[in-house]
């Protein structure tokens, strides 16, 4: 089923303030309007980094799960290509913090971060579902995508040296990938049980007030 009238998104309509909550936050606005507080997004940089590393073994048990799980050998050339791109971010993140006079052996992750990165591990438990761990990936990645994206619009006034940031998650390329993603997370929602339907909405809404609190730990507020 291509992207459309999915489960997926007759959620983001149910919860499109969340969501927008997370894709439209004042950090990523204040990035597209060229008003951003530097020291957010250096915050910003040193922790995401921390996150990205948690994700890469969130993957790779999202990888497992679609191997054991899934009908359509297609997903785990999706999920691997993710990983992929996962090897480029850290690569970046490393390459980009000396830039920022930011040493990122010395982060020291927040408490959102913590919990963040906690959730990712209680989603690699061999007892959560595929249907739930494929959604929470999605929404992980859209996230990033829809609201970087928005910096890269004709009209924003993104300051130069972040055009590169906005540039990794925001590029048209990485909109296919969570278009996959998100057709691959509608076609087993369409199929599955009701409980584990009703998991993968909590999961989502879990993600989506993660982020919020992520973008509002960067910008000093918790
Ligand atoms: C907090 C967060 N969320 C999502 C992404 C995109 N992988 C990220 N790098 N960091």
């Amino acid at each position: 089923m291509e992207v459309g009238g999915g489960v997926i998104e007759t959620w983001l309509r149910k919860h499109r303030l969340l969501y927008t909550g997370a894709t439209e936050h004042p950090l990523i606005l204040s990035i597209r309007d060229g008003t951003i507080d530097f020291s957010s997004f250096k915050r910003w940089l040193g922790q995401d980094y921390i996150f990205v590393r948690a994700f890469v073994p969130f993957s790779a048990s999202v990888l497992l799960k679609a191997c054991k799980e899934s009908d359509n050998s297609s997903d785990m050339e999706v999920i691997l290509g993710g990983m992929a791109s996962l090897n480029d971010e850290i690569a970046w993140f490393k390459k980009e913090a000396p830039k920022w006079g930011v040493e990122l052996s010395t982060i020291v992750p927040q408490k959102v971060n913590q919990d963040y990165c906690r959730f990712l591990e209680s989603l690699m438990s061999p007892e959560v579902e595929y249907t739930v761990a494929i959604t929470a990936f999605w929404v992980i990645e859209a996230v990033y995508q829809e609201g970087f994206a928005l910096c890269l619009k004709d009209d924003s006034k993104t300051p130069p040296e972040l055009k590169e940031a906005c540039q990794r998650w925001g590029n048209d390329g990485f909109g296919q990938y969570c278009r996959s993603l998100q057709n691959i997370a509608n076609r087993h929602l369409g199929k599955a049980p009701p409980d584990v339907v009703a998991r993968a909405e909590v999961a989502l809404l879990q993600v989506l007030e993660l982020e919020v609190e992520f973008w509002n730990m960067s910008q000093g507020k918790t």
